[in-house]
């Protein structure tokens, strides 16, 4: 049995590894921890793992994690940063679900997270976790940097178009809508239920630090300098990721469909529904991103829609996918049967 921990099991990204972790034949969690529930029953704090945890929330401790044979880092960004240098020197590998090890250089970290690297000398060696792109440096990596969630959709989203070079790298348009989970549990005026309730907008509108991530994904697994728009909004929903994609056609002749096809054809979980509107609803819980690609009226501008749930293939289950990898296992075991009802 893998021996693993959680630093941040309270936040919805560590509850979202704890529901898919516990029902995972070769896991075993030894490690969740808190600052703020320290000593309190994880089962206490949710119910809905009775029976199925039987330890309490602990405080990050090295010495304790170090006894692991994998850490995730469910924790906000800058944190995993402090602590990956000793883990990895103990043998323990680490998954950061946070943005610390996605950007190669520290320089851009710095710009757009507003701290210096701890560890830039870790950048290098860290590998993007996103298995549809990435699976065979994942498989020997000792340190995965878990994509974000808006570059998760929008990555898988627009990979095969740019990968063929079947539309203009200079315009590219992505305008992406997220649940308010993705925003994390902690307390914030701005996400209570009376102000984001009936109510839709956009925001970062001059630059998400998203947009670095992105654009460094289609140039690295794509091969080609995008100039993205990305404009990210707030839903009134809790779960769930539509990114609607647009992008000029250079070559008309192509047949949208067979290019994704073929792309994605042995992608578990990759779900493409031709002529569809795939909705937030169909991935809820689920490790799937539903993809449909369109050409309106037969013109010159592709729309591709894209969808996931934030927290599990944006964050927990891909989070998951990756360690199945690490460590040898089915790539999807334990993450067949974690949709939830719509
Ligand atoms: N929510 C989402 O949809 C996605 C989130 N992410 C990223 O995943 C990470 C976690 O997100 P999310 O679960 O939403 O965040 P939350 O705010 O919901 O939870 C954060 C967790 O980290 C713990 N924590 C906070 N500060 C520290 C610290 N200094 N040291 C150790 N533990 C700490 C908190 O517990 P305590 O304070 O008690 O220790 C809590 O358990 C973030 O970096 C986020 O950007 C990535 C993709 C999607
Ligand atoms: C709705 C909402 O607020 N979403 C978050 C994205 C969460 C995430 O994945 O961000 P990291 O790159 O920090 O992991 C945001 O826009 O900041």
């Amino acid at each position: 049995m893998l021996r693993v921990g959680i630093v941040g099991g309270t936040g919805y990204t560590g509850a979202e590894l704890l529901r898919i972790l516990v029902r995972h034949p070769e896991v075993s969690l030894r490690a969740i921890t808190s600052r703020s529930e320290a000593g309190q029953r994880v089962d206490d704090l949710f119910p809905h793992l009775r029976g199925q945890v039987d330890l309490c929330f602990t405080e990050p401790d090295t010495s304790v994690l170090g006894d692991c044979d994998l850490v995730f880092f469910a924790t906000p960004n800058g944190t995993a940063m402090q602590a990956v240098p000793d883990l990895l020197n103990l043998g323990t590998r680490v998954i950061d679900l946070a943005a610390d090890f996605r950007l190669k250089d520290p320089a851009l970290w710095e710009r757009w997270y507003g701290m210096p690297h701890q560890c830039p000398e870790l950048l290098a060696e860290a590998v993007y976790g996103l298995p549809e792109l990435n699976r065979a440096a994942i498989r020997d990596a000792r340190l995965i940097a878990n994509p974000g969630c808006y570059p998760t959709a929008v990555t898988l989203g627009l990979l095969p178009l740019l990968a063929a070079g079947v539309v203009d790298p200079a315009w590219v348009i992505a305008d992406a809508k997220s649940g308010v989970s993705g925003a994390g549990r902690k307390a914030s005026t701005g996400l209570l239920m009376a102000e984001v309730g009936e109510s839709f907008k956009a925001y970062s509108v001059m630059g998400h630090r998203h947009s670095p991530e992105i654009t460094q994904n289609l140039a690295h697994f794509a091969g080609v300098e995008v100039n993205l728009t990305f404009v990210p909004h707030l839903l009134p929903m809790i779960r769930g990721i539509e990114a609607t994609l647009y992008a000029r056609l250079t070559d008309p002749g192509v047949d949208l469909d067979q290019l994704y096809a073929e792309r994605y054809a042995h992608e578990h979980f990759i779900d493409l529904m031709p002529g569809g509107h795939p909705d937030t609803r169909s991935v809820r819980g689920a490790n799937h991103c539903r993809i449909a690609v369109a050409r309106p009226g037969a013109g010159d501008v592709v729309v591709v829609q894209s969808v996931i749930d934030n927290l599990v293939k944006g964050a927990a289950g891909q989070a998951v996918q990756n360690m199945n990898l690490m460590f040898g296992m089915p790539e999807s075991m334990g993450l067949e049967s974690v949709a939830l009802l719509p």
